[in-house]
C-alpha cells in the first residue's frame, strides 16, 4: 500500500526538526507548480493523489491564490485536512472545505503576544503622532516646521476593542498597564473578558481609541464604513492589526481627510500589498507592512502549532485547533 502524503505549500523556516519528524508517519511532498493554474493542473494530474493533509502558510497565497471553492474542488479526493500556519484563515474558504469533508485548522493562541505588542505600538504611535516626526527626521528636518502637534497620552483614554478573542484579551492587559480603560464588543458577551461589554454603537460613540481585533469573514467585511465613522467621536484614533478589509479604506481616507479621525495605526490593508494612496499621503497615518506576527518566537510557534495539527491529523484524525466554524459544528 502507498504511504499517505503531507503536502507542504509554502516554507517551513524554523521548525525543521518537528517537520522532518513527520516523515515517520507520511511522505512529505511539495508542489512542483509555481503558479495557481499549474497548481490546479497538478492537483488534477494524479501526482498528489495520496495527499491526506495539506499544510499551508500565509505567504503561500502568492503561489496558489486563495483556497477558494475552485481550488478546494480541484484538490485530490484523498485530502481530508488543511492545516493553516497563521491565525487569520480568511484565505481559506471554510464552507467549501466543510462541504467536501475537509477539516481546517489554524494557529490562534500563539500569535496573541506578538500581534498585541504590534497593536500597542500602533496605539502609542498613533496617539503620539509619531509618524510625522519620524519622517521629518529622516528627511534631515529634525522635528519639521511647523512643529508637529503635541501627542496624547494613553492614560485615562477609553480603548474600545472590537473582537475580544485571544489577541483582544492580550491587548487589554497591555493597554491597562498604560492606564487605558478598556471596553469591548463581541457578537456575544464573554465573561472571561473581564471588561465592560457594550453594544457596537456605544463602543463607536464612546471610545477614544478603537482597536479592531476580529477575524475577516463575510459578516465583518467593511464592518467599519461611512455609517460607523459618523457614530464615532471627533478626534478618534483607529488601529487595525486584524485584516484590512474590515475597514472600508475609501471611507477611512475620507474620515481622515475631514479630521473626524485624528490618526490611524495600520498593519493590514484592504488590498494588501497595495496601500490606498490617501493613507500613504496622510502624515497622521502610521503604517506597517503586515508585521504583527513577524518575530522569531511567533513564527516558530506558528509553525510548531501547524505541525502539531498535521501530526494529530495523521495519528488520530484530530487537530488541536480546528477553526471555530467547524469546532462549533457550523459552516
Ligand atoms: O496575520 C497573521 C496571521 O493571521 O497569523
Amino acid at each position: 500500500m502507498k504511504r499517505q502524503q503531507v503536502l507542504l505549500i509554502g516554507e517551513i523556516e524554523h521548525a525543521h526538526e518537528s517537520w522532518n519528524a513527520l516523515s515517520t508517519l507520511a511522505d512529505l511532498v511539495t508542489p512542483k507548480a509555481r503558479n495557481r493554474s499549474d497548481f490546479l493542473d497538478e492537483c488534477r494530474s494524479g501526482r498528489l493523489d495520496e495527499t491526506r493533509v495539506i499544510c499551508r502558510t500565509f505567504a503561500s497565497v502568492e503561489l496558489t491564490g486563495r483556497f477558494d471553492e475552485e481550488l478546494v474542488s480541484a484538490l485530490p479526493p484523498s485530502v481530508k485536512f488543511v492545516c493553516h500556519s497563521g491565525a487569520g484563515y480568511d484565505q481559506v474558504d471554510v464552507n467549501a472545505c466543510t462541504a467536501r469533508g475537509i477539516k481546517v485548522s489554524n494557529t490562534p493562541a500563539v500569535v496573541n503576544d506578538a500581534t498585541a505588542d504590534t497593536n500597542m505600538f500602533l496605539i502609542l504611535g498613533a496617539l503620539r503622532g509619531l509618524n510625522r516626526p519620524m519622517s521629518t527626521l529622516r528627511d534631515g528636518n529634525w522635528r519639521g516646521r511647523p512643529l508637529p502637534p503635541l501627542g496624547r497620552d494613553p492614560r485615562g483614554k477609553t480603548l474600545g476593542i472590537v473582537g475580544m478573542g485571544g489577541i483582544g484579551k492580550n491587548l487589554k492587559t497591555k493597554a491597562e498597564a498604560f492606564g487605558m480603560r478598556v471596553i469591548y464588543h463581541n457578537r456575544t458577551e464573554d465573561p472571561a473578558a473581564d471588561a465592560e461589554y457594550v453594544s457596537f454603537e456605544d463602543l463607536l460613540a464612546t471610545s477614544d481609541v478603537i482597536s479592531l481585533n476580529l477575524p475577516l469573514n463575510e459578516a465583518t467585511r467593511h464592518k467599519i464604513s461611512h455609517r460607523e465613522f459618523e457614530l464615532m467621536k471627533e478626534g478618534v484614533v483607529i488601529v487595525n492589526t486584524a485584516r484590512g478589509a474590515i475597514i472600508d479604506e475609501d471611507a477611512l481616507v475620507q474620515a481622515l481627510d475631514s479630521g473626524l479621525v485624528a490618526s490611524v495605526g495600520l498593519d493590514v490593508y484592504e488590498f494588501e500589498p497595495s496601500i490606498h494612496p490617501g493613507l500613504i499621503a496622510n502624515p497622521n497615518v502610521m503604517l506597517l507592512p503586515h508585521m504583527g506576527t513577524w518575530t522569531v518566537e511567533c513564527q516558530k510557534s506558528m509553525e510548531e502549532e501547524a505541525i502539531r495539527n498535521v501530526r494529530g491529523a495523521l495519528e488520530n484524525g484530530k487537530m488541536r485547533s480546528l477553526v471555530p466554524e467547524q469546532a462549533n459544528g457550523h459552516g
